[in-house]
């Protein structure tokens, strides 16, 4: 094709700009224009074709999604509110001349916003290459050059796609651009992230649009990127990719998702932090003015105060921890952690729902019997069963087979079912729970016959039956489900034959054949992975489509108490409060629709839990959304594949278990720094504050404030590096900023009453000195610095529950600490920082608080892991 005669590029941009006004607008095109217009067919594309308009269009992929710059990332950090508001006290110091102390912030900011971005630039990168092994694909129809035979369908990553390629949709793919249907069997896409609406839309193609502008996502016969199948299958034609779809147009993203637990826990100890910041400096300021007539000039000390309240490595802390943490359980277990703070919210998790079918059991059921409505062994009914299954999917525009499907096949043993020709099929559906094929019979050309499958209150509620049979049946059903076996009702109708298409409405009025029983053996790892979970704290609930005596006699052989079970006609008479309440004690919710998955895991959450949710359908993706952290097997369709925040290697529960321990051993490591770095700041803060109202001149000159505060900050750097104790962690690890910062307040107070202490010895040792203050001044800057590195010692230790040392980093950054506690006033940089050396006397005093601090803050710690253990 010449380079005149490529596709337009705004065939497709219906999302913003209007078409062209010299050319039909595509959308009213027949389908065979379109083709015609793209330069393609129904055969698709050949390679070299598809090669050269992958150079001219670029690749399939939404600007958003391109990798962002490391100088782009540096003004963002800007953004950070800790930075923000540093960088405002840095300015305001420069404002009134204080150059020293302004240059010391801005510098802190410059460091911080580098290491951070640094930080997350290669955390991303290594993110990415993690993600790449659950790239998307694309099932795509291309064909060799020089007409040469068709190949067949084939995965291509969906970035490859480009305008004119003719792709199958199947259920679970997640649409990979803008492409109008050619053809469609029994075809619903989710599009909750393009247009809000929950339940999926029906799509089918229209030969003869009318043109009318109906908006880029409501035309019935085109699937844009961002939507998802969640059944059905079709065959269309690409034609928008990339920057160039109704998605990319419309500005918005695939996934919207609210603040995850971490998040907010982050977000609420920051603003709480702020607020302190913005209070101190006006404080400092009256009492000086009320005190001791002081005015302005007391501004870079009550700057620097405010500075010493700010974790300002807390950002670069975070973003090493969870990359380590997350690239550790990569390389260890196989599972891959999409989204950082997913890594903590993992920790957090204390309910994990589970689907049943591959998660407890293995998914690989085999048929045992097939029985007729008296309980007598029939064929005839496996026989329609395979018809079923066989034409379903011969039917499909992408074949879908599931594993009940495979398993019937398998029992046939028939390549093809004989002498049926298929009609037409209305496919597997989640919410119906039921799959049907339209069959012609041999010799029977007037007559059309309807074979249902599916879920036994679903095809009997469709069965011509009094009450009482149906009764009998749904009994006869539950008393071999309740032995752990799975049941698909097979049902018939005779119809004339006619040419109108097929719809649910048509199931009606069945004559009832009989159940095909099959059995599933259980997951091997799922009973000691349970025993696992129970043990670390984390409560589970089992979600399940099946019959509930089914999931009921599973959860039993694995040892979990199943209780009563509530079912999908339960939980729709339950309001969202009684289902909160209810949901704190079911373990088992049966016969659900991807709806009720949803609303469980929102109840659980609404009733204060972190949730988890693991499943791997397209029937899934809600209940994924609704947790706190969704996670799916790497086999996933590529819907939950994208939707899920974390990715194992296998649908494995101990890998999830292993995953949990990784999070809480990640979250532990955030919390011990904050809990050391703003202990001890905020102890300084308030004895800084209290010395400030006291003595006549300043506790602590700006600069020597800021010198210390870029110490410890350097030093708490070694908890990005912290190893984890020895020891699965036990509960859950939720950061829950007030009863975080509530748990401060003993640790700030006993280094506040340190500092006040060493005011006293300092006072008491340097009064007759002649340079007074300049001593004063050393011998604080030296207790600040030894106590800040005793915190660092004494409460690393914390996260494990009274066992464990501090790691080597945190030992060595705090023995660093306190060496440069002890010799910068002695050594040159002292005088310049207006410090001069102490005497003994104070040295020796000096050690007597240490000791006692020492005992003080190991009696709290050990108050404090007793109250959290
Ligand atoms: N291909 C199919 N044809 C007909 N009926 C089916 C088919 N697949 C499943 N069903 C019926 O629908 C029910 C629900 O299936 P669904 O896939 O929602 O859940 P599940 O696989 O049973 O359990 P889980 O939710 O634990 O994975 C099944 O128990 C079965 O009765």
């Amino acid at each position: 094709m010449s380079e005149a005669a490529a596709p337009d590029p705004r065939v497709w941009n219906s999302g913003g700009e209007p078409a062209p006004a010299d050319t039909a607008e595509p959308v009213a095109l027949t389908a065979l224009q379109l083709l015609r217009h793209l330069d393609s067919g129904p055969r698709g594309l050949t390679d070299t074709e598809a090669e050269r308009r992958l150079a001219r269009h670029g690749q399939n992929v939404l600007p958003a999604a391109r990798p962002v710059s490391l100088y782009r990332r540096v003004l963002h950090s800007l953004r950070d509110p800790f930075t923000a508001v540093l960088l405002c006290l840095g300015l305001v110091s420069v404002v009134v001349a204080a150059w020293g102390t302004g240059s010391v912030i801005l510098s802190l900011v410059a460091v911080s916003c580098l290491l951070r971005s640094s930080g997350e630039h290669r955390a991303d990168r290594a993110m990415a290459a993690l993600r790449e092994s659950v790239v998307s694909t694309a099932t795509v129809l291309r064909r060799p050059d020089h007409d040469g035979p068709v190949t067949g369908p084939r995965e291509i990553p969906a970035a490859e796609l480009v305008p004119g390629d003719i792709v199958r949709l199947g259920p679970g793919d997640l649409v990979p651009a803008d492409v109008r249907l050619l053809r469609a069997s029994g075809l619903r896409v989710h599009e909750a992230a393009l247009t809000g609406e929950s339940a999926p839309v029906a799509k089918y193609p229209l030969d003869a649009p009318d043109g009318t502008d109906i908006g880029p996502f409501a035309r019935p016969h085109v699937c844009s990127m961002g939507s998802s199948v969640a059944y059905g299958s079709a065959t269309g034609v690409v034609v928008a990719t990339g920057a160039r779809t109704c998605l990319a147009a419309a500005h918005r993203t695939t996934r919207r998702r609210r603040d995850s637990a971490f998040d907010q826990a982050v977000h609420g100890i920051s603003w709480t932090l702020i607020r302190f910041m913005l209070i101190t400096p006006p404080l400092v300021l009256m009492a000086g003015a009320t005190l001791h007539g002081r005015g302005l000039e007391t501004l870079p000390f009550a700057v620097a105060v405010a500075v010493g309240l700010t974790p300002e490595m807390l950002p670069v802390v975070v973003t090493t921890v969870l990359a380590r943490g997350a690239a550790r359980l990569a390389r260890t277990h196989k599972v891959i952690v999409k989204r950082l703070p997913a890594l903590h919210d993992l920790g957090a998790v204390d309910v994990l729902c589970l689907d049943k079918t591959g998660t407890l059991t293995q998914d690989r059921p085999v048929v045992a019997r097939a029985v007729d409505a008296e309980g007598r062994d029939d064929p005839a009914v496996l026989r329609w069963a395979g018809v079923n299954a066989w034409w379903t999917l011969q039917l499909a525009e992408l074949p879908t087979p599931d594993a009940l499907d495979e398993a019937i096949l398998d029992a046939t043993g028939e390549e093809e079912p004989l002498g049926w020709d298929g009609v037409a099929a209305l496919p597997y559906d989640p919410v119906r729970r039921l799959a049907t094929a339209v069959v012609r019979g041999p010799g029977r050309l007037g007559t059309h016959t309807l074979v249902a499958k599916g879920a036994v209150e679903n095809v009997l509620e469709r069965c011509a039956l009094d009450d009482a049979e149906r009764e009998r049946l749904l009994a006869m059903a539950a008393r071999e489900a309740d032995t752990g076996a799975r049941l698909l009702a097979v049902a018939l109708a005779e119809r004339p034959a006619r040419r109108r298409a097929y719809t649910p409405a048509d199931e009606r009025g069945l004559a009832f054949l009989g159940f095909v029983v099959l059995r599933d053996a259980l997951a091997p790892t799922a009973a000691e992975a349970l025993g696992s979970l129970a043990e670390h704290g984390v409560a589970v609930r089992i979600l399940t489509g099946d019959h509930p005596g089914t999931a009921a006699h599973t959860c039993r052989e694995l040892g979990l108490a199943p209780g009563r079970v509530l079912t999908a006609t339960d939980i729709d008479r339950l309001d969202d409060d009684a289902l909160a309440e209810a949901a704190r004690s079911t373990t088992v919710f049966a016969r659900c629709a991807p709806e009720h998955k949803a609303r469980v895991v929102g109840a659980l959450r609404a009733g204060g839990h972190v949730t988890g949710f693991l499943g791997d359908g397209a029937n899934d993706v809600p209940a994924l959304l609704a947790a706190d952290v969704g996670i799916c097997p790497k086999g996933a369709v590529d819907v939950v594949r994208e939707t899920a925040d974390v990715v194992l290697a296998e649908k494995d529960l101990a890998a999830v278990d292993h995953a949990i321990t990784a999070g809480r051993f990640s979250s532990a490591g955030i919390a011990t720094y904050l809990r050391i770095t703003l202990s001890s700041n905020l102890g300084n803060v308030i004895a800084m504050l209290a010395a400030a109202l006291l003595l006549p001149f300043l506790p602590m000159l700006p600069a020597q404030v800021l010198v210390q505060n870029l110490c410890f900050d350097a030093a708490q750097l070694a908890f990005a590096f912290d190893r984890p104790a020895s020891g699965a962690l036990r509960r859950p690890a939720r950061l829950r900023p007030r009863g975080f910062l509530r748990s401060l307040t003993g640790f700030g107070l006993l280094n506040a009453t340190a500092d006040v202490a060493t005011f006293a010895v300092l006072l008491l040792t340097t009064r007759s000195a002649t340079d007074a203050q300049d001593v004063f001044h050393a011998g604080w800057f030296t207790e600040n610095l030894l106590t800040q590195a005793l915190v660092m010692i004494v409460l690393s230790g914390i996260r494990s529950a009274g066992a464990g040392r501090a790691s080597s980093p945190v030992r060595c950054a705090a023995g660093a600490l306190a060496a440069i506690g002890v010799l910068l006033p002695l050594s040159p940089l002292g005088p310049m920082l207006a410090m001069a050396p102490l005497p003994p006397l104070f040295y020796l005093l000096l050690a007597a608080v240490l000791a006692v601090y020492t005992v003080a803050l190991r009696a709290e710690k050990l108050r404090f892991d007793r109250r959290h253990a």
